[in-house]
């Protein structure tokens, strides 16, 4: 087996994604507003060789008809949730290999501000930036804090791949890879004829300007998608290099990366031009009766109001208003539809009741996957997943910070580097070459964007 890709998942706000584990005496989380605790963290995860740091985030927040939900803002569950892009510089500056990647929506601001803004972290971060595209998981709060509407779902994903053909022609069509001379003696810092306005008119972006910063390490950041609805994994064959896909039971999570890989090769891509990582919590201790225990501390902090909040904000749906002995399909929503549709029975498989998928994401969180044991019994499992599913990776959900990074590096890496399962070292210069170490660090000639690239 490969050795698996390694992210963190983290979001600037007290954890955790199961739970309110900031309330644990030994948790540290709630000291997300200092940099120091960012910085230290940055550290850890680059010391252990781990290959990147994903920073959530959306501009939504829990709130159902208007109204904020006391238990999101009591067990600080959603709310609060910090801006990730001023902090990356920062943490870029104490680390030398790690990766981040950050999330920004397509909905929120215009295509070039956002395209601008990635590549200074390009330069900045020396090439080790990757863009979560999302159209939104807090869709309706998002939009309305914008003084917009929501916009429905598929149309937000037509929206979506028009958003990224901005950033590609900016990115990869303005300048040409010579244009910086820097001749101090001649004073020419860049070559007029190879720095080009772009003009892009699409259904719903337009823009005519360039991006006003000479190619960066990539230029294109590392490509990332999280939407699992159909619409999302269309989006996702097209344009995405890696996915994070929520976790769950392996059989619905197969079909998942099956879906992705057939739309990757729908448009025109092979099927492995896409690395798909899956959302996971990792709970481990010397033994397995320990790690049980912590198991059963996170769920104890899990409740079912907070559980619901969380729910809610991501798909709209009030899971505790609904009828419990119901099935969970009654609804449809406009908002994110992946927390939805993985509660959908599959292959004639009736969908579960309300209680049950309220029970469900109140002990696995909207990642899905909970793996606890001690470290040779989680890496069993980790292989019996990878082998069931196909996914390339894992980004690991937070449960107590540090602790569970503790747990994670000192006992269970060192049994996947054993087994093979995880790389020893870092390989690739930036975090394109990291994902893909036969590639280069630019876009490679497989993905649409490359064909944006000016003076090939
Ligand atoms: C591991 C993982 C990380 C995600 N991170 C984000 C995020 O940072 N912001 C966001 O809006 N959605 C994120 N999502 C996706 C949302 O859950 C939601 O499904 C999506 O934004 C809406 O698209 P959909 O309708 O295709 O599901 C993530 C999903 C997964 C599985």
């Amino acid at each position: 087996m490969q050795p698996l890709l390694l992210g963190i998942f983290q979001y600037i706000g007290p954890n955790g994604t199961v739970g309110s584990s900031w309330q644990h005496p030994d948790d540290t989380s709630a000291e997300f507003t200092t940099l120091s605790h960012w910085t230290s963290l940055a550290r850890k995860f680059e010391d252990a060789g781990l290959d990147f740091l994903f920073l959530a985030d959306s501009y939504g927040f829990p709130a159902l008809d208007g109204r904020l939900i006391p238990a999101s803002v009591r067990e600080g569950r959603g709310i609060p949730h910090g801006d990730p892009m001023p902090l990356v510089s920062a943490l870029a500056a104490v680390t030398e290999k790690l990766g981040f990647i950050l999330t920004t929506s397509t909905t929120v601001e215009p295509p070039a501000a956002n395209a601008r803004r990635f590549a200074t972290l390009d330069h900045f971060t020396d090439g080790r930036i990757g863009w979560n595209i999302v159209t939104g998981s807090s869709g309706g709060t998002a939009a309305a804090l914008m003084g917009k509407e929501l916009i429905r779902h598929d149309l937000r994903y037509d929206m979506a791949d028009d958003y990224v053909d901005v950033s590609l022609t900016l990115w990869e069509g303005s300048w040409e890879d010579d244009a910086l001379v820097l001749d101090r003696e001649a004073g020419v810092y860049a070559d007029p004829d190879k720095v080009h306005l772009v003009h892009h008119e699409g259904p719903y972006f337009r823009t005519d300007g360039i991006l006003n910063l000479p190619p960066s390490p990539q230029r294109t950041p590392l490509l990332v998608q999280a939407g699992a609805s159909g619409r999302g994994r269309e989006f996702a064959g097209r344009n995405a290099e890696a996915v994070f896909v929520g976790g769950g039971e392996p059989t619905v999570v197969a079909a998942n990366v099956r879906g992705i890989r057939e739309s990757a090769v729908a448009a025109g891509r092979p099927a492995d031009s896409v690395k798909i990582l899956v959302g996971a919590l990792l709970i481990t201790a010397p033994t397995a009766e320990e790690a049980w225990a912590k198991h059963a501390e996170m769920l104890a902090m899990s409740t079912d109001e907070g559980a619901a909040a969380i729910y809610a904000g991501n798909t709209g749906i009030d899971l505790l208003a609904l009828d419990p002995d119901k099935p969970i399909s009654q609804t449809r929503t406009e908002m994110g539809q992946s927390n939805l549709e993985r509660y959908l029975g599959r292959d004639g498989q009736a969908a579960p009741l309300v209680r049950d998928v309220l029970e469900n994401f109140r002990r696995t969180g909207i990642n899905g996957s909970v793996f606890v044991g001690s470290p040779d019994d989680v890496a069993d499992r980790i292989e019996e997943f990878v082998a069931a599913t196909g996914v390339d990776g894992f980004l690991i959900q937070p449960h107590l910070t540090p602790q569970t990074y503790d747990d994670l590096i000192e006992l269970l890496l060192p049994v996947l580097r054993e087994r093979g399962l995880a790389s020893a070292e870092y390989s690739g210069d930036t975090l394109r070459e990291r994902f893909f170490p036969e590639g280069g660090p630019h876009l490679p000639e497989t993905h649409r964007g490359h064909a944006f690239r000016v003076g090939r």
